[in-house]
């Protein structure tokens, strides 16, 4: 389990998070939503360690993260998927895997786990990474993030700029990562996507997770999303 504990964080003189706790469990699928500029970026990248913390405590398993260089946080588990994939386009599907790889003792395995997931990227391999519809550059993405064996993967609005087929493979390979036993913290705009993968929905707002409901509790019209996302 991951948990953020009354974590404070922000750039220069500028606090975004204030004293914000979560917590999200294998096999679980929390989603992150709130305004243009509430902080659900920055959240991903202070448990990442590329914003550090103010004061609070931050634990994958019981053991404090925050405390330790940022590669040592991805070591311990932690996956990252940033906004816009950061993909190497004129390297093929399988190179970028093969990156994703490195630090594996049994690459093939892990390889091999990767690509029954995702069974495009297999049909792709040697395809330049560049040359894929944006929905399958997010899976590449994704598939190379799990090369890592993560814990906990955290994914920014992998679903932005998709159009509606590749919205609804990106859902799917959601629900897939949950079977997996990966906990998963997805910051997403859209109402329904985040209804259909999410087991629960937090709303960031005031530098905190100002309410966080399951997501079987809310429809598309529940007052939350009036409140927190103004639709
Ligand atoms: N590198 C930075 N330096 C200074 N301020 C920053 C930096 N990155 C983000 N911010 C500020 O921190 C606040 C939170 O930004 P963040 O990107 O976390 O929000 P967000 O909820 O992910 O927004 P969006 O939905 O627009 O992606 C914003 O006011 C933003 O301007």
């Amino acid at each position: 389990m991951l948990t953020l504990d009354r974590v404070t964080s922000g750039y220069d003189a500028v606090i975004v998070l204030r004293d914000l706790s979560l917590s999200v469990s294998g096999g679980e699928v929390l989603c992150l939503m709130g305004r243009n500029g509430a902080g659900k970026t920055t959240i991903l990248r202070t448990i990442m360690g590329l914003v550090r913390p103010r004061s609070g405590q931050i634990r994958l398993d019981g053991r404090r993260l925050d405390t330790q260089p940022a590669h040592g946080i991805a070591r311990a588990g932690i996956g990252y998927v940033p906004q816009g994939r950061r993909l190497f386009g004129d390297l093929s599907v399988a190179q970028n895997l093969t990156i994703g790889l490195m630090a594996r003792d049994r690459p093939q395995r892990t390889r091999e786990t990767v690509l029954q997931l995702f069974p495009r990227l297999r049909e792709r391999l040697n395809q330049p990474a560049r040359t894929l519809s944006g929905g399958e550059q997010q899976m590449l993405a994704i598939g190379r993030a799990l090369c890592m064996e993560p814990k906990v993967l955290l994914l920014d609005e992998p679903s932005e700029g998709l159009q509606p087929s590749m919205i609804a493979l990106i859902r799917d390979t959601i629900d897939a990562l949950r079977r997996t036993g990966v906990a998963t913290i997805l910051v997403e705009q859209r109402v329904d996507t985040a209804l259909a993968v999410a087991d629960r929905i937090g709303f960031v707002a005031g530098g905190r997770i100002a309410e966080c409901h399951p997501a079987s509790d809310l429809g598309p019209d529940s007052e939350a999303f009036h409140r927190h996302v103004g639709v």
